[in-house]
């Protein structure tokens, strides 16, 4: 992201935790820790100082993994200035208080920061941002304003931007396609085909509905950019971690795997990364809390945090009882249940 800022002429200011990530930035003009191999702009500028990035910002971005964000804040909220649009691009949901980044954000932060809040989500792999191919995502604030403040500042021929005010809507699309990508990862990693994927790309949906819909999400955010959208890069690209994940998990249990030890150690990295390994227990917390009917995301739970073997999760999704494709839920035709 702030090397597609950069190459829209604008200086980027980055905060970087690692000393040996604003060396690289700095020195060699790319991030060889998390995003090797692709150049960046000179106006892109690293920084360990969260004051000195942040000095004289016209926009703020802050895009790290959901689990870091509210101790984050509670170490860093002090620098942040209020009167600029803080943008978050995280996407997951926090363990322990199953809340989202935005949620995080208006616990966290106090009243005057609120209507400066903007989520950014939809199709966007870093590592094809990062070189400028082209995509469109969405940006979601409350206020319509902040949302165009935003969308002015990131859109460029290649970067389409939307707007939209389902924040909460566009934010569980974000957290949920990563734990169903962890499903097509290990569907496909079975060989179980591209209409397997496909099944559950399509009841993958229907699962993201009825979780946006009950925590007054719009359904149609589920068709946008945030949804469907990054749904289907997620779900079928080698390009995501969650993805990369859930078809490790696969080819590790397959007895004919030749490389063990290889495929675990990218295993346990594609872990540390993919945030849908935690959003699983949250989804699977969220669920259960809400009376939200989730079997994909269930068993991707059972299999990440209870044990359950792999291929007969996948499977029990088939043996469930057999019904109609749509129901009816709170006004709205979804999919159904089952
Ligand atoms: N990489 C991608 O293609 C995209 C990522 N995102 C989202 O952006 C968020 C960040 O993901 P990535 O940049 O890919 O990072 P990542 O998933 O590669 O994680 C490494 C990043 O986390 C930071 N980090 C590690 N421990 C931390 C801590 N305790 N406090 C603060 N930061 C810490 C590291 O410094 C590093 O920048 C995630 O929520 C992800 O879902 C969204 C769209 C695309
Ligand atoms: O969110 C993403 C693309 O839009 C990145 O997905 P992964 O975290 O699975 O790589």
């Amino acid at each position: 992201m702030a090397n597609h800022l950069a190459s829209k002429g604008i200086i980027v200011q980055l905060w970087a935790r690692e000393e040996e990530v604003v060396q690289s930035v700095n020195g060699k003009h790319e991030n060889s820790i998390y995003l090797a191999g692709i150049p960046l702009s000179e106006k892109v500028v690293a920084t360990s100082s969260v004051a000195e990035a942040v000095n004289g910002a016209e926009q703020v971005y802050l895009i790290i993994p959901t689990p870091f964000i509210a101790k984050w804040l509670e170490q860093n909220q002090s620098f942040l200035p209020w009167w600029v649009p803080l943008v978050c691009c995280s996407k997951g949901i926090e363990q322990e208080s199953l809340r989202t980044p935005y949620e995080i954000l208006v616990d966290e932060l106090p009243g005057k920061y609120h209507s400066k809040l903007a989520v950014v989500s939809g199709p966007s792999f870093a590592k094809e941002i990062g070189v400028g191919l082209p995509t469109s995502v969405t940006c979601a604030a409350q206020d319509a304003e902040v949302a165009k403040q935003v969308q002015l500042a990131l859109a460029t021929k290649a970067f389409r931007v939307y707007t939209a005010t389902d924040v909460i809507g566009a934010e569980l699309c974000g957290a949920l396609k990563n734990v169903l990508a962890i499903a097509c990862g290990a569907s496909d990693g079975f060989g179980f085909g591209a209409n397997a994927r496909a099944a559950l790309i399509t009841r993958g949906l229907a699962e993201m509905t009825r979780l946006v819909v009950k925590k007054g999400g719009k359904a149609s955010t589920i068709t946008g950019l945030a949804g469907v959208g990054d749904l289907v890069l997620t779900c079928s690209s080698s390009l995501s971690r969650n993805y990369t994940t859930g078809h490790t998990m696969a080819s590790n249990s397959l007895p004919e795997h030749k490389s063990k030890e290889e495929s675990a150690k990218n295993f346990n990295k594609d872990l540390a990364v993919a945030e849908g390994v935690k959003t699983s227990l949250a989804v699977h917390l969220l669920a259960e809390k809400l009376s939200v009917e989730m079997p994909i995301c269930a068993a991707v739970y059972e299999v990440i945090h209870k044990g359950v073997d792999i291929k007969t999760a996948l499977r029990k999704l088939q043996d469930r009882p057999l019904r109609e494709e749509h129901d009816e839920y709170q006004g709205t035709w979804v999919w159904s249940a089952l």
